[in-house]
């Protein structure tokens, strides 16, 4: 089944702007973890955000499990698709406990329902997962940038959604925590989530990932599993800078020296 279809789609921010997004097709089966991979202003929030239902495209069709982000409602598309953006920063400032809260916003029967066992279940449970349990009433403003990033990975944990979007999920992070949320995003594909993620680390997409897309100026140039990808012929084109690339001998993994 195909839980995202992007068919020709272009995309730009402005009409002043040229193509940000030109002519770009991607099927993702459910249950694929798929990193976005590729230089600076190559396009992976903004397909990111098109599949999210946040722009209309210019042109060409998007769907998220059938349907249209744009059409099917706001309510209804959060509980289909989790949205991990770069920048999450609340206007007002909330508590960890709120912050998280709202991801359980599409199960409520109204805005102004109170939550129940089950939300507030929820939210413990996606926080332990980050390992930010403890800062559960503090004020997300208060928090350190890394630690802001797991409550924002903590809230989409909370929302629940088959289909998962996380723009560079472990940027910011220490390396205890990244391999904490390698950890999450490992298990999350386990469970037979259908993620995309954009990622600059290379290596951390050749570990987790079951497919990797390189994009370049608004196209996609490379797409297939990361043994067949990552080479280092395709990562010399994509970032126009030589690479090594070498085998993990511990989990056979690809990796690359730079
Ligand atoms: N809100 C916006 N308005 C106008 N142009 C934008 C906007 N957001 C992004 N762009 C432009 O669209 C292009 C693609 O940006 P995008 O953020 O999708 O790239 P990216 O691959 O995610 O980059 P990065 O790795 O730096 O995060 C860039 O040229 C960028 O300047």
């Amino acid at each position: 089944m195909v839980d995202v279809a992007l068919k020709s789609v272009s995309f730009r921010y402005n009409s002043k702007q040229s193509l940000v997004l030109n002519g770009t097709t991607l099927f993702v089966e459910h249950g694929e973890f798929v990193g976005l991979l590729g230089p600076n202003g190559s396009g992976k929030t903004t397909m990111l955000r098109i599949i999210a239902g946040l722009f209309p495209v210019s042109d060409g069709e998007v769907k998220v499990c059938g349907m249209n982000p744009l059409k099917i409602g706001r309510k209804k598309l959060a509980k289909i698709v989790g949205f991990v953006t770069q920048d999450f920063i609340p206007i007002y400032d909330y508590t960890v406990k709120q912050i998280v809260l709202s991801g359980r916003l599409p199960y409520a029967k109204t805005f102004f329902s109170t939550w129940t066992d089950k939300d507030l279940e929820a939210v413990k449970e996606a926080l332990r997962k980050v390992d930010a349990e403890r800062f559960i009433e503090r004020s997300f403003h208060s928090l350190s940038t890394g630690e802001q990033k797991r409550v924002a990975m903590a809230r989409i944990l909370a929302q629940n959604t088959p289909v998962i979007l996380l723009d560079e999920p472990t940027a910011h992070l220490d390396p205890g925590h990244v391999v904490e949320i390698k950890n999450v995003l490992a298990h999350l594909h386990k469970e037979g989530k259908t993620i995309i993620a954009a990622f600059h680390d290379v290596n951390i997409a050749s570990e987790l990932c079951t497919r990797i897309v390189f994009m370049k100026s608004g196209k996609i140039l490379f797409d297939g599993p990361p043994e067949k990808i990552i080479t280092e012929k395709t990562l010399e084109l994509i970032y126009d800078t030589k690479f090594h690339v070498i085998k993990n001998p511990e989990t056979g993994k690809l990796i690359v020296v730079y």
